[in-house]
């Protein structure tokens, strides 16, 4: 058998900022020969179509919970992955690359690469990386049981948005060491890192069974009522409409909306749809793909939070989206 692959894992809390190192190795050249595997909270998947590849056949897509019930989906990924490099029609790769969702323990993940008998004579885990968002990591840390486990079980932590606020950033940084004091700190801006970071190993794998040495029998049980929510919306809206919807959002939910992401079709500019990112109190600027990933042209947002309800939110984006529409013909 030849040497095993080795699978780094990123992951970090949800608008971390996980996908857009994914995103940004993956145009490095000489990365290329990677596959990747995105396992994304929610029904509808958005973080593959805002990942670019010239090698479109080694992405890799879970929505579900890979941490809970999903972990024999991981075995079946890699094997699918493998059967294609194994074929010869495609190139091969030399590596894997795992994102998962924002909401994962990444333990459970970590023991079935591990204790798995196919996985774990293919694979060789080089590294788990983990995401810490400055402007809101510390909270997210105190807040939320999985944030905590992100960065307990992480090699490398990098500190991410440090250009947003530098002294957030420094601040996060010292909360991270508070509670991982031995942990390889780094910083991430707009995903431009060292490639090398993400698969250079770091720790000795060999002292990792104690951190493993939870129980995870049972499927955990995420964030205390934090749900996700999916819409979908076929006619393309009005940009003035999704500017107002992501303020009636703000509005409503407050701390209650942890994330907001989405592609969505605007009137003015049929062919480059906006890519919307919400971090709870934080939004991103809307950026502008330059074409639609697919053929399908559907906008699709994803919520993640509390007290998320549907039904209103269909409601609120139509009542909007009419009201825009009205005063237009004036
Ligand atoms: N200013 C700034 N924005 C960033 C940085 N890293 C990520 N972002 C932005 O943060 C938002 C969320 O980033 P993603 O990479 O989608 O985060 P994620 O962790 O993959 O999100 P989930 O998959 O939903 O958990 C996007 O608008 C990114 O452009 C950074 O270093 N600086």
């Amino acid at each position: 058998m030849n040497a095993r692959m080795p699978l780094t894992i990123v992951t970090g809390f949800l608008g971390s900022g996980k996908t857009t190192i994914v995103r940004e190795f993956l145009r490095r050249p000489g990365f290329q020969n990677t596959a990747v595997i995105i396992n994304e909270f929610g029904e509808i998947g958005i973080n593959h179509d805002l990942i670019e590849s010239s090698r479109e056949d080694l992405i890799s897509l879970s929505t579900g919970c890979l941490c809970c019930a999903m972990q024999g989906d991981l075995a079946n990924t890699v094997r699918r992955l493998m059967a294609v490099a194994a074929s010869g029609e495609a190139p091969g790769f030399d590596r894997i690359l795992l994102e998962t969702s924002g909401m994962a323990d990444p333990a459970p993940i970590l023991q079935t690469a591990i204790v798995d008998s196919y996985l774990s004579e293919m694979l060789e885990i080089a590294n788990v990386v983990v995401t810490v968002d400055a402007l809101n990591g510390p909270a997210v840390m105190q807040n939320y049981d999985e944030a905590r486990r992100q960065v307990a079980l992480g090699d490398r932590v990098l500190i991410t948005k440090s250009d947003l606020d530098a002294g957030a950033g420094e601040a996060a940084a010292l909360a991270v060491r508070a509670y991982r004091p031995d942990v390889v700190l780094g910083k991430s801006v707009n995903g431009d890192i060292a490639p090398e970071l993400l698969f250079e190993p770091v720790g000795d794998r060999t002292a990792w069974p104690p951190r493993l040495s939870e129980p995870h029998g049972q499927p955990h049980v995420h964030a205390a009522e934090v749900t996700t929510v999916s819409l979908r919306v076929n006619a393309p809206l009005h940009a003035v409409t999704l500017t107002l919807f992501l303020q009636a959002l703000a509005e409503n939910y407050g701390p209650d909306l942890l994330r907001v992401k989405g592609i969505v079709a605007i009137r003015e500019s049929p062919e480059s749809p906006a890519v919307v990112h919400g971090v709870q109190h934080v939004f991103h600027p809307i950026a502008w793909l330059d074409q639609w990933p697919s053929d399908d042209r559907s906008s699709r947002l994803v919520l993640i939070g509390r007290r998320l309800d549907v039904a209103w939110l269909h409601l609120m984006l139509r009542i909007i989206e009419e009201e825009v529409e009205s005063a237009s013909r004036f």
